[in-house]
């Protein structure tokens, strides 16, 4: 049973290979990282091959349905679990193709997928339950929260914020320990159009440093998804939480050639990247201090916490010591290449 498996290893780090792009493939490139079996690859490095273990391995072949298929947590959010799935690597690695997919959606990706799935489970239970879907959409940039819903009012909104009435989105935790954006917009969505349209709405307020690279996402995208069900026999409610976030690109400063502003914007997305690189670090090794506090995407990242509490004693050393490596490259400032994570 996938679900009982999900409930077994509480965090999972799956690998995606994406397959050369045409310029990859005109300008000769070699292939350098290799899918071994369901759960390693094989990288070449100057010094040698090296063997990395993940939950599972996607090669390039991999369609975006396979990947849903294995990422896919949607029944639990339903029945009342906090959910997480994140996207991270380097700038052009194929975060964004995974998480959101194509920009003609030929090849929806995990969101809107998950978008679909959610109103199907709900349809196919509406005899039973009744639903609420609700979410917010915020960008984490320059390590600053925006919320994606309330700039999109548009110039109105932008005169009451400079009359300081605008409303700060804050990341909290309620007493259940469950992770929450105070402040932030929430709106309620009826189907998968209409929470499929809102997202829509929100990535057309998101920044993109034009001059870097124009596909390129400089900042962190959080959707979250609140799910109500009432149970129409005893009236007893649960309510749930899938958060899909899109990570910025994870390279270096250095390698980007970016100045001033665009500096600032890597040095803030590699500063909240290892940060969160710390927090996965020390859940991993049960530390009992977890430096949440060190950045905005490491609070929102708290949830993983109480998720981790209950099972930690099931994590599998051997993933665990694999995460702690690109962790350590992390922490002391090394490059962590594509195939690392
Ligand atoms: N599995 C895949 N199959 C086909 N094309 C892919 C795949 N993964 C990525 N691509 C293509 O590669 C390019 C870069 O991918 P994408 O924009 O998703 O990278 P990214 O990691 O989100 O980058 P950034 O950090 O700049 O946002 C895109 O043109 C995308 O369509």
């Amino acid at each position: 049973d996938p679900e009982e498996k999900i409930l077994q290893y509480k965090i999972r780090v799956f690998c995606r290979i994406r397959p050369a792009s045409r310029a990859e493939a005109a300008q000769g490139g070699a292939i350098v990282v290799e899918k071994i079996d369901e759960y390693s690859v094989t990288v070449e490095t100057p010094r040698g091959p090296r063997e990395f273990q993940f939950d599972k391995v996607f090669s390039a072949e991999a369609s975006q349905e396979d990947l849903f298929h294995d990422t896919s947590l949607i029944q639990l959010a339903i029945d009342g679990y906090n959910v997480c799935v994140f996207a991270y690597g380097q700038t052009g690695s194929g975060k964004t193709f995974t998480m959101v997919g194509d920009k003609e959606q030929k090849n929806p990706g995990i969101i809107p997928r998950a978008f679909n799935a959610m109103f199907d489970i709900m349809r196919e239970n509406s005899s039973k339950f009744s639903f609420k879907v609700s979410a917010y959409m915020l960008e984490l940039y320059n390590d600053r929260l925006q919320d994606l819903f309330a700039s999109q009012a548009g110039e109105a909104h932008v005169h009451t914020q400079s009359h300081g009435q605008a409303r700060r989105v804050e990341i909290k935790r309620n007493r259940k320990g469950v992770v929450f954006a105070q402040g932030a917009e929430t709106k309620e969505a009826s189907s998968a159009q209409e929470l499929y349209a809102l997202f829509q709405q929100a990535c057309a307020n998101r920044h993109i440093s034009a001059t870097m690279n124009v596909e390129s996402s400089r900042s962190h995208l959080i959707v979250g998804i609140m799910l109500e069900s009432r149970n129409l026999t005893n009236g007893s409610v649960s309510s749930g939480k899938l958060s899909l976030v899109d990570l910025a690109g994870s390279e270096r400063a250095a390698k980007t050639g970016a100045k001033d502003h665009q500096l600032k914007e890597a040095n803030s997305i590699n500063k909240s990247l290892s940060a969160l690189g710390d927090v996965i670090s020390a859940l991993s090794a049960e530390l009992p201090h977890v430096p949440y506090r060190n950045s905005k995407l490491t609070q929102y990242a708290t949830r993983v916490k109480a998720i981790t509490n209950n099972a930690q004693r099931n994590v599998e050393s051997k993933e665990i010591a694999q995460l702690k490596e690109v962790i350590m490259k992390l922490r002391s400032g090394q490059s962590v290449e594509e195939e690392d994570v």
